[in-house]
């Protein structure tokens, strides 16, 4: 697309959608297929109506010419013990076309409704990324500084925009979705969004910024200026009072029918989001340079389990790599120190979601008083007068977050951390054993796979089948592997650090304690299958000896 299609966006601001109009006809089919989607977080609990935050026409919706429209929506999905403040709030990229008009070649799963009523009424909406052309629109949007409505648009230091590239999206879409162009970059748009800077984007940029080679510097973002919560005002930062809803980038305020039930009727009308200050910055998107020829650590991985191949040059090299990180985060973000107070009730806080995951998972339950004492003992270090850095992390540090090079060289990826987790949450400093043991997990994981050629030892399949018998020569190498490669990241780490996490072994273990607890829930929640590859370290790690 050209430079005219931004201008014609522009220009175009004579059909206005309230937010009533807009979000009446789209809550029932949305309503139907945003739970259909790998990343809408609340999956299992009916969706009962939506909240309007934001909506930007990013291309007309007028229905003239064959052009399709193109509707930025920032939407809250409210549901069973959530109120339309509490709701997560989800990023969408909407397409709108005549219903006489083909689809562009995607697949079923793209196609959100035909809109029943309102001022697009006859017209279809779906997902824009499967769009070649809305695909390659939004690729000129973001990297054209400058605001629309509540969205700002920011190229980063030294970048140029990137023109005429082929949009690609990626089929293995995770927590959020991405759009691949022409093999040079990678657009990653966030889907539940919360106010405040992602650490996907403040990460790789302080990074960058300090000169690192293990992140891709981010190219260019955007975000939106939206109002805080009601009864949040702990993050009002300066900005436009209020936020602009039009269908065609022409600025509205909100104060009109702002919460629809899917049926499509108003249930609320004239909040005072004109009235409450913004929450500052909400970061949606992040343009970085796409990484040609990688493979993820854990494709690597399997392929060495698979042909039974020794991986521990990998897992140094990436040790390595990850202490270089951690030095680089701690020089370009704020540390702190740890003492007792914050060891103590980082273990409650630990202990906390120990019993909660219990509570979801039976399975848990057993083993929660051997888990607990690596808890214990991590106050107790407290106790003792031992203090501990605390700095940036990744955060969520697994195999599948390193991508290799052509040369074997180590880059980190995706610093967004636990998307469950709070964003305020995931910005603390944090001790760096977290990412360690996240990575040491990984290596477990990778050894429960069992994707080499055994006829015997596959019964029920390679990846995400039961462990079964543990006689088999695949699982011994497969055990041995794990621990050889633990031991590896581990020494890389120290070369490049000056420090060995192994001779820190009552926070390691608190915290692989943690992680695994973490997988219990994820697995039970998102792949019940695979839920025995963390409950074997789970049942090791209750019982390993109590500390003294
Ligand atoms: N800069 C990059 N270069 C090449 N591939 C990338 C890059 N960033 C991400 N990817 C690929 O995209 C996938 C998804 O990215 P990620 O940031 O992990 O998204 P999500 O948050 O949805 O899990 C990764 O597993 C990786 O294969
Ligand atoms: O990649 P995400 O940021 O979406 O992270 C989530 O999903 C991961 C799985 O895709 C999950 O990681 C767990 O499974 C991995 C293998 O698929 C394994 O390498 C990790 O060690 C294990 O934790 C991650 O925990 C979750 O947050």
């Amino acid at each position: 697309m050209s430079e005219s299609s931004l201008s014609r966006t522009a220009l175009r601001t004579d059909t206005v959608l309230s937010a009533g109009e807009l979000l009446g006809p789209l809550s029932r089919p949305l309503a139907e297929w945003l739970p259909r989607q790998r990343w809408f977080a609340g999956k299992g609990r009916p969706i009962s109506g939506f909240a309007l935050v934001a909506a930007t026409g990013l291309l007309p919706c007028d229905g003239t010419g064959d052009a399709p429209g193109l509707i930025h929506l920032l939407v809250r999905a409210r549901q069973s013990g959530s109120d339309a403040e509490s709701a997560d709030c989800y990023q969408l990229l909407l397409g709108v076309r005549d219903a006489a008009s083909p689809l562009p070649p995607v697949d079923d799963g793209s196609l959100i409704g035909r809109l029943s009523g309102g001022p697009l009424h006859g017209r279809v909406v779906h997902e824009a990324l499967h769009d070649p052309l809305l695909a390659a629109h939004l690729l000129e949007r973001i990297t054209t500084p400058g605001s629309l409505g509540p969205l700002r648009f920011r190229l980063g230091p030294d970048a140029t925009a990137p023109r005429g590239l082929a949009p690609r999206p990626l089929a293995a879409e995770q927590s959020n979705s991405s759009v691949v162009y022409g093999d040079r970059y990678i657009l990653k748009l966030f889907r539940r969004v919360e106010p405040g800077v992602n650490p996907d984007l403040e990460l790789p940029l302080a990074l960058a910024r300090h000169g690192s080679r293990r992140v891709p510097a981010p190219t260019a973002w955007f975000e939106a200026e939206v109002p805080a919560p009601a009864g949040d005002r702990s993050e009002v930062a300066a900005g436009p009072e209020a936020v602009s809803v039009s269908a065609t980038g022409a600025a509205v305020p909100v104060g009109t029918a702002d919460t629809q039930d899917v049926k499509g009727a108003a249930v609320a009308v004239g909040t005072a989001d004109t009235a409450r200050p913004p929450a500052g910055a909400m970061t949606l998107g992040v343009l970085q340079p796409y990484l040609p020829g990688c493979r993820d650590g854990w494709q690597l991985a399997l392929n060495a389990l698979a042909e039974r191949r020794d991986f521990t040059a990998e897992a140094r090299g990436l040790g390595r790599a990850t202490a270089e990180v951690h030095t680089g985060l701690a020089r370009a973000l704020p540390t702190c120190v740890l003492a007792r107070d914050a060891l103590e009730s980082t273990a409650a806080a630990m202990t906390e979601r120990l019993d909660a995951a219990g509570r979801a998972v039976p399975e848990l339950r057993p083993y929660r008083p051997g888990l607990r004492d690596a808890f214990r003992a991590l106050a107790a270090l407290g106790r003792y007068g031992h203090t501990c850095h605390a700095q940036r992390v990744h955060g969520d540090l697994h195999l599948g977050q390193v991508l290799s090079g052509p040369e074997g060289h180590w880059s980190l990826i995706d610093f967004e951390g636990e998307p469950a987790r709070p964003l305020a949450e995931r910005r603390v400093p944090q001790p760096v054993v977290r990412d360690i043991a996240g990575m040491l997990r990984s290596f477990d994981y990778a050894a429960c796979q069992r994707p080499w050629a055994e006829p015997d030892a596959r019964s029920g399949t390679g990846s995400g089948s039961r462990a079964g018998s543990e006689t088999g020569s695949g699982e011994e190498f497969a055990r041995r592997w794990a621990a050889a490669n633990r031991a590896a990241f581990c020494a890389g780490y120290a070369e490049a650090s000056g420090s060995d996490p192994r001779d820190e072994a009552t926070l390691l273990r608190a915290y692989e304690t943690d992680k695994t607890v973490y997988e219990v829930l994820y697995e039970a929640r998102h792949r019940p299958t695979w839920l025995h590859v963390p409950m074997s370290a789970i049942r090791r790690l209750a019982a390993a000896p109590p500390h003294p």
